[in-house]
């Protein structure tokens, strides 16, 4: 009878199951379906598929049986097993020729391939995606094909159970590896509620034939090359395997977790490596490490650029790689202090590069690295370019202590050195060896005024090489400002006098030195110096030695200049006595202690025609005072505008009264004018208020002005005289003869008349010059129509002498003292009165 047909699917997966010639099933699984079919009388209809495709077909209830089929939880939700498994096997991994595959773990990076929809993938596939491992999982359609893959080089391993994976082996040249995984029992397998019957009769079948060594199971087993199993231990030995597998796939999963913390670790350590790196590399610094060999371990940017080369190139080189000898011999002795001492080394280095020759200064930091026993492996280094700022500092230092002009000290530098030479000679007790010369030039202003400051500049430069030249090296040569230059002697003699005979010597050496021509232009010019000498003596500081020299200086200006003065206590006196009279001036002026005196002036016939206005000082302590004593220091300390203004009220307000009475009416007044007053920019307009708030006639004011008064800024002065001479008031040029004016703008001024100075009308009678001068200054006066006044005069012979020269206008004792005013109407009213 025809028993019933059973739909097989058969693939190829020798030993297990493979098609017959005639496509029939064979290997194990079809073996052992062949016997049963036979007893069972079923009709075997094989059909051919590959192993996906079987087990779809299988699902899909197009084959009614699919042998080799292993168990897993998965599949039996789809699919029908039988119990007794038909065969015990388990995982392996088979590797292409070459590679080499200790664990699972191993299989990261490479390329494994199973058989599609296979137990193997589906393992793998879980590891991978549980471990995050990088593995490349291939699928095949068969297990030849994968094997013919990995033979190919396709693939490093192919994962297969292990009677695929031994009968394979040779054929495609694969290794096997030690890594086994993932027990699995095999069955024949149905579509779920489907077919039940079949895998009851295989169970029946199996159980009975696997506790039977002889029968048609073992057979086949044999037969198809696999040792029989142990029928007895199986479940407790898949057991353990099982329980050890699952323990492999939890080990390698942790391994695989600490893999990636590690690799997270890894990837955030990297990171931070990073922002370091770039951090090191935007600092405006040189940041390095040596070992202690001094070889580079590492470099930043900013260093590699100094370098000249990539930082991996500098690593292991030393500092001779990339300086001049003598800075690598100076930066290894201060890296070996940091290594030997391991102390943190702070240190400005200046270091010359090898090639470039170029110098630059660096402040370095320099510290020692330890290791965790705290031994020093390196040292650490950061060192930043400080060449601008010193130089930056140089010049504020030049600035701060140096002349722009001649390059020389300047007052502070002076002060400094001269501070410190004399606390040298107190600490050794022979402050006489030191001396202070103070040098000024005569008439430098001249100079200015004539050649310009371009030409005025040009001779200091002159004068500060000449003068250095000249002096020792110990010696410093210092410019104050101006024409003024200081020289400090130092070490001149351990006795006092003979170190101040020396220092007077170097004073005259100066004098001569400075009196020989100077070339401004290509033409020689020459000039003239005063010279001040102080020496170092007890008790005095550096501020009163620069006094005493100064005065000093002073006192041979006064002396006729070109000369050299040493200080003495006198001259700290007058100073005093200056000083004095300043204060007392501010008092005098507020206390109306100023009084005016009239000295006459006379003309050929007509007698007293007015008075020349003096000053006086009635001082409460000290008596009258006379304006020799006190103007000076007026002029010096800027009081003389003040007094002049009072001197020009008071001398207009007694012009008002006179005015008043026809005895008095006809004089005029001479009032002094001082070089301040005249230069300041009020004084028009002070005369002009004086003479209208008096009432004062501008006829009768003549404003007396000094020949050297008119050597600056004669223009403006013109303008001012004109001014005034517009107004009607008059102008006299007081003490002619003694100045240094060229007589070509007295000309373009608006004078009356020039007075003699008393000078030449003293010696008139004696000294044949004299007279010369005053008949040329008469002859003069006529040509440019001006009058001419003899002050001065003293006697009747010199009165008489200027009579016969053709002098007109006279002033002097002969005829009358400076006098109050009040003596001065009574006498000269009466004499007008009595000549009239
Ligand atoms: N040896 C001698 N001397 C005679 C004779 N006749 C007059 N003198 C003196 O000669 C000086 C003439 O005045 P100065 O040349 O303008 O010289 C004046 C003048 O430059 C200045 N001065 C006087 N008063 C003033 C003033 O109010 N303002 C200004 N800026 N300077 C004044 O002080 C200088 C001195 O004035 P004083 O001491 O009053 O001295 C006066 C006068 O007393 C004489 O026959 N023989």
């Amino acid at each position: 009878a025809q028993g019933r047909e059973v739909v097989v699917g058969v693939y190829q997966n020798t030993p297990k199951i493979v098609a017959a010639a005639d496509g029939s099933p064979s290997g194990i699984f079809g073996d052992l379906l062949q016997v049963i079919a036979a007893e069972q009388n079923w009709r075997i209809k094989a059909v051919q598929c590959d192993w996906a495709y079987c087990l779809q077909m299988l699902q899909s209830g197009e084959i009614d049986l699919l042998p080799d089929v292993a168990f897993t939880e998965l599949r039996s939700l789809q699919l029908d097993f039988h119990q007794t498994p038909a065969l015990y096997s388990w995982s392996q991994l088979y590797t292409a020729q070459g590679v080499q595959l200790q664990s699972l773990a191993a299989l990261d990076g490479k390329r494994v391939i199973v058989l599609q929809e296979s137990v193997q993938q589906q393992y793998l596939q879980n590891m991978i995606t549980q471990s995050g491992m990088d593995v490349v999982l291939l699928r095949a359609r068969s297990m030849a094909e994968a094997f013919a893959m990995a033979s190919a080089g396709q693939a490093d391993a192919v994962a297969a159970n292990h009677y695929s994976g031994h009968f394979q082996l040779a054929k495609y040249q694969l290794e096997q590896s030690n890594v086994i995984f993932q027990p699995l029992q095999f069955f024949y397998a149905t579509k779920k509620q489907h077919n039940q019957d079949l895998l009851t009769v295989i169970e029946t079948h199996l159980a009975q034939w696997q506790t039977n060594i002889s029968s048609p199971y073992y057979q086949i087993l044999q037969r198809w090359g696999t040792e029989v199993p142990e029928p007895k231990l199986p479940e407790k030995v898949w057991l353990l395997l099982a329980m050890l597998s699952s323990l492999l796939l939890l080990a390698l999963c942790g391994a695989w977790w600490l893999k990636r913390q590690v690799a997270d670790k890894t990837r955030h350590l990297r990171a931070s490596e990073e922002r370091l790196s770039t951090i090191l590399n935007s600092v405006d610094a040189h940041i390095y490490i040596k070992d202690n060999k001094l070889r580079y371990q590492y470099i930043n940017r900013k260093t590699a650029e100094l370098f000249g080369c990539e930082p991996c190139k500098a690593i292991g080189r030393r500092d001779d790689a990339f300086f001049d000898q003598s800075t690598s011999a100076n930066l290894q002795q201060n890296d070996l202090k940091v290594l030997q001492q391991g102390i943190r080394l702070v240190e400005e280095e200046t270091n010359s590069s090898l090639d470039s020759q170029q110098t630059r200064t660096y402040l370095s930091v320099k510290l020692p690295l330890r290791d965790s026993n705290g031994n020093i492996y390196a040292l650490c280094g950061i060192s930043t370019d400080i060449t601008e700022h010193k130089q930056h500092q140089q010049e504020i230092h030049q600035l701060a202590f140096y002349d722009a002009l001649t390059g020389l000290p300047n007052r502070r530098m002076l002060l400094d050195r001269l501070q410190q030479a004399v606390q040298l000679g107190l600490r050794h007790n022979n402050t006489a060896q030191g001396a202070l010369l103070f040098i000024d030039l005569d008439h430098f202003k001249d100079l200015n005024d004539t050649l310009g400051h371009a030409m005025g500049d040009q001779l200091l430069q002159q004068v500060a090489q000449r003068l250095q030249a000249s002096l020792r090296k110990v010696d410093t040569l210092a410019r104050l400002g101006g024409d003024e230059f200081v020289v400090l002697l130092t070490d001149l003699h351990p006795d006092p006098e003979l170190s101040s005979q020396k220092a007077g010597l170097i004073a005259e050496k100066v004098v001569q030195l400075l009196s020989e021509p100077f070339m401004l232009q290509q033409r020689p010019y020459s000039i003239s110096a005063s010279v001040g000498v102080a020496m170092f003596s007890d008790g005095c500081n550096s501020d009163e030695l620069l006094q005493h020299a100064d005065l000093a200086m002073y006192d041979a200006k006064e002396r006729g200049r070109n000369s050299v003065r040493f200080f003495n206590q006198q001259m700290q006196a007058d100073v005093s006595a200056r000083s004095d009279i300043a204060t007392g001036l501010r008092q005098a002026l507020l206390q109306d202690e100023f009084v005016l005196y009239f000295q006459p002036q006379l003309e050929r016939n007509l007698g007293v025609v007015g008075a020349e206005v003096l000053l006086r000082w009635q001082h409460p302590q000290h008596g009258m005072i006379v304006p020799a004593s006190f103007i000076p220091v007026a002029e010096s300390s800027g009081q003389i505008l003040q007094i002049g203004r009072w001197v020009l009220e008071k001398s207009c307000l007694q012009l008002a009264e006179w005015a008043r009475h026809t005895d008095t009416a006809h004089w005029y007044l001479a009032v002094n004018i001082s070089a301040r007053q005249l230069h300041s920019s009020a004084f028009v307009q002070e005369v002009v208020s004086a003479l209208e708030q008096s009432g004062a006639a501008p006829e009768k004011l003549v404003l007396e002005l000094t020949e050297s008064q008119l050597l600056q800024d004669i223009d403006t002065i013109i303008d001012k005289m004109q001014q005034l001479n517009t107004l009607g008031v008059r102008f006299s040029l007081d003490d002619f003869g003694t100045g240094y004016s060229s007589l070509s703008y007295l000309k373009l001024l608006p004078l009356k008349q020039l007075k003699i100075d008393r000078s030449f009308v003293r010696d008139l009678l004696t000294d044949p010059n004299d007279k010369a001068i005053i008949k040329t200054i008469l002859a003069l006066g006529q040509s440019l129509e001006l009058a001419v006044i003899a002050e001065g005069v003293e006697t009747e012979a010199q009165y008489s002498k200027l009579l016969h020269l053709g002098c007109q206008q006279f002033q002097g004792y002969f005829f009358g003292e400076p006098m109050p005013q009040t003596s001065f109407v009574t006498r000269y009213r009466q004499r007008h009165e009595m000549q009239n």
